[in-house]
This record gives C-alpha cells, structure tokens and sequence, in this order.
C-alpha cells in the first residue's frame, strides 16, 4: 500500500473510531507506520504512560459481529437452525464472521464499517500464501501440516457460497464476482479473522478463562467472535504491557506497567510457539521462542527403541499389541517449562526443558514394561537402568527428528545473520532454528541426566571427584 494511501487511511480510521458514540482514545497515544519491521500499523505512547492507565475503549457497539451487523436481521436463517441436516446448522462463529466480513467489504462505502475495513489488511504472510518453494523452507516443522488451505476452501464452498449465491440482493454487488473471486475473498476475511478478532467474552466468562487475553481460540463456534476496532491495530509479544478488558457495554484497553513515551503498546496473543505464531498471525518473534515446540512422532521413538536394546522390529510390534489400542499415542509434543507471564506482562523466569513429555514417557514404559514381559532378559533389573534406557531411546528419537531438517542450527543461525535474506525466508528459518534448538537443549537435559543416572557415571563421578580432592 503506497504511503499515502496508509496514512490517509489510518488517519480516517482514528477519525472515525473517535466519532463513535462512548469511544475513548488517550492523547498519549497514536497509531504509527511500523511497515519498516513488517508490523504494519501498531500504537505507541506519545509520553510517559504510568500503570493503570485507560488507552482507550471501544464501544460494544462498534464492534463487528452477528450481534452488529445487518445480515442476521435480513438472514436470520444462516445463524439459526432450520432442522437437524448439516446443511441446515447455523453456521459457526469462525465461518459466521467471515461471511459477515464478506457482506460487510461488499457492500463498499455503504458499510458503516467502511474506515475500520480499509485499514485491514488484503495481504497476508501466513503460510496459506505461500509457495511450495517458500513452505518447503519450513523443512520439518510440524507446521506445514496445519495450514488447512484445502479444509478452509472446502467449508467456504459448502457454506459460504451457496449462503451468498441465494441471497444475491443483500450480498451487495456479488453478482459481479465469479465463485472463484468469491473463494479468495473469504480466504482474505477467512485469514483476517484468524489475525484480528477477538472472542468476546461476557464479563462473567474473564473469570475462569485464563486463555490468552480474550484473543479468538475457539474455530468450533461455541463462543461468539467479533472484529474490535483499534484493539486490533495493537501489536503483540510474549512480554506485553497492556490489556484487554472485556466489559459489558466496552472493551478497555489499560496499561499493566509504566510506558516509556515512543515505546510500543503491546498486546498479548498467547503463550504461542513462532511455528503457530506464524501459522494463525504471519509473524514471529524472539520473544515467543521460549514456547517453540517439537512434535516426536511414535514411528521415531520406535526405531530408536529397537536400535537402542537391539531387539527385533516384531517383538515391539508384539509387545504393542497387548497394551489397550485407545492408550497408544502417534505423536508427542516437546515443549520447555515456561511458566505463566507476571502480572505485568513480563517474563517471571526463564524457559526450560524440564521433562520428556508425559504422555511419551508412559507410552514408553508401557512399551518397555510389554517387552519385558514378553522377554525378561531384555533389561537388567535394576529401575534405575530402565530409566537411562528411556532417556537413551528419546534422545535417539530427537536425534532422528534433528535429522530430517536438511541444515543444521549453525548454518540457520549463519543464514540469519544475512540481513538480505527475504522476509518469509527469514519466519521459516527462525521458526525451524528454534525447533533445532529445543531438540538440543532436550537431548542434554536427557543425556545429561541419563549419565547422572547411570551407576557407573555415578560411580566415575566419585573417583574424579576424590582424585581432584
Ligand atoms: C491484530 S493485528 C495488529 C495490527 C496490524 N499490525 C495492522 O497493521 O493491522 C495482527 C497482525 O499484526 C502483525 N503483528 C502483530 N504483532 C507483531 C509483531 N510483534 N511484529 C510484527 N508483526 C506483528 C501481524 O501481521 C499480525 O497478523
């Protein structure tokens, strides 16, 4: 977007968001061009903001969801059931408000949403957008299997489609967009949904729901969504320094601790690894890597456990028949233990890898505990050594995950270091180094403790330490 064309849009946008009944915007704050980091707009403070201070508040009103827009009346159909078919389900808060969205874009200057929807966005660099050739920079990050392109696009053919096609005078102007031009626009409102709405909870729902301040976490429809103006033009981080106060009648957003004049304001998506920042919002940051992820598939762990003790391939074929089908898992999530952020939107402590997953590790003892069973002369008795054989056969297993990235951590981190490298390059290879980098740390955490385990490490442990005395 030309330059002039951002600024006279954002200016509109502030223009109009002011003149709404009951809205609030501090002059401490103001919305700046941040597309020089690839942030696009974001909201910094003009001066120096103390904790607890009210940036602004957006009116329930003004906010675009089935409760606000003009379609449920003319339709109400689409968001109520008409019998017990599939086709006659309402249709759920993640498909709702794309359509909603799309009514809203069709009809043009008539919307009285038109200065909020010229400030989103029509491009996107979530990897929905990008080519096989820009995807397979991923190498393999669990991530490139959920983009769900095809499962979108299906659910915005069976849905959305027809919903339009068979009311051709309220979606305004439809008739002169082909199905094709249809389907990439709710794929453009399909990803602005999942960048920008919030899932809008009552008051009494902020309570328990601990969730990630509010931002949209729910694609099954059981909670309502909506798109909240200006608290959508806040960035965010895994350190934030705001929050979104979901009230009856507005959403407040406040500071959590004293703001630096020309620091940013940010906002908190959650506890997101850079692989699923990426995936729902089309960024990553340093910050977030703290809560990378690695998936450990079963077939792994598997072959790590035959070469590890030497066994044939049959007998863990055999010993995983007689553990309860329902129990066995295919794949394990690796994460670090990374706490819950402070009341003030800072880190309490930092992240580390405490534990093999537990899930994996009573998969593997179940196993272990089989093949024993099936042939006691397999592990020595001693628990302590059945212990270190697990850790040995996870460490393997992470080591064949690590192996199927086709560079290593140094040369990603030597690639990083090119400031030319293209933008969406640059997402893959920090969210596949981050990757790398879990694995590593795991592997000597688990190997470490594995040699502490050992008796004999134990044990050598002690000579050196008399013979150093
Ligand atoms: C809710 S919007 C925030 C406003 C957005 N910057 C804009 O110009 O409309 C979320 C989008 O902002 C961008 N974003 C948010 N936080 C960011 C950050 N820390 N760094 C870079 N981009 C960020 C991403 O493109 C994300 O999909």
């Amino acid at each position: 977007m030309a330059s002039a064309d951002f600024e006279g849009r954002t200016a509109a946008f502030s223009h109009w968001f002011r003149g709404l009944p009951g809205a609030v915007f501090s002059d401490a704050i103001q919305i700046v061009d941040l597309r020089s980091r690839g942030a696009g707009r974001g909201i910094v403070a003009t001066r120096d903001i103390p904790a607890d201070t009210t940036l602004f508040t957006v009116p329930r009103s003004a906010i675009i969801s089935s409760e606000t827009c003009g379609l449920k009346e003319q339709v109400p159909a689409l968001f109520e059931s008409r019998g017990d078919e599939d086709d006659e389900q309402p249709l759920d808060s993640w498909s709702a408000l794309i359509l909603i969205l799309m009514y809203e874009y069709l009809l043009g200057s008539q919307s009285r949403w038109k200065p909020y929807m010229d400030v989103l966005p029509d491009t996107f660099d979530t990897p929905m957008f990008w080519s096989d050739d820009e995807l397979s920079q991923l190498q393999a990050s669990a991530t490139v299997n959920k983009i769900g392109k095809a499962s979108a696009e299906a659910i915005f053919r069976s849905r959305l489609l027809p919903a339009i096609r068979g009311n051709p005078t309220i979606f305004h102007s439809s008739g002169e967009y082909s199905d094709q031009d249809l389907v990439r626009l709710a794929h453009r409102m399909g990803s602005t949904v999942m960048a920008y709405a919030f899932d809008l909870e009552s008051d009494d729902d902020e309570e328990d729901d601990d969730e990630s301040d509010g931002w949209m976490e729910d694609q099954e429809g059981k909670s309502m969504m909506g798109m909240v103006a200006m608290a959508d033009i806040l960035n965010a981080d895994a350190e934030f320094n705001a929050h979104v106060n979901h009230g009856d009648n507005e959403l407040t957003v406040t500071t959590l601790r004293d703001i630096k004049a020309g620091d940013e304001i940010l906002n908190h998506y959650g506890p997101h690894p850079n692989s699923e920042l990426l995936r729902r919002y089309g960024y990553v940051t340093d910050k977030h890597s703290r809560y990378d992820v690695v998936e450990i598939p079963w077939e792994a762990v598997q072959n790590s456990l035959i070469s590890e003790l030497r066994v044939p391939r049959e007998a863990v074929g055999k010993a995983m028949e007689t553990i309860d089908q329902d129990e066995l898992e295919d794949t394990f999530v690796l994460e670090r233990n990374s706490g819950e952020p402070n009341a003030d939107g800072t880190f309490a402590s930092a992240a580390f890898v405490e534990d093999m997953p537990e899930d994996l590790k009573g998969q593997l003892k179940a196993v272990v505990k089989a093949l024993q069973n099936l042939d006691g002369t397999l592990f020595p008795p001693s628990k302590r050594r059945r212990n270190d054989v697990i850790k040995s056969v996870v460490v393997g297993a992470l080591r064949s995950v690590a192996s199927r990235y086709s560079t290593t951590a140094g040369e990603d981190e030597e690639l990083l270091s090119n400031a030319n490298l293209d933008h969406r390059h640059r997402m893959a290879v920090v969210v596949r180094l981050g990757e790398k980098r879990l694995i590593e740390e795991a592997c000597a955490r688990f190997s470490g403790e594995a040699a502490r385990d050992a008796p004999d490490a134990d044990l050598s442990e002690t000579k050196r330490t008399k013979r150093a005395g």
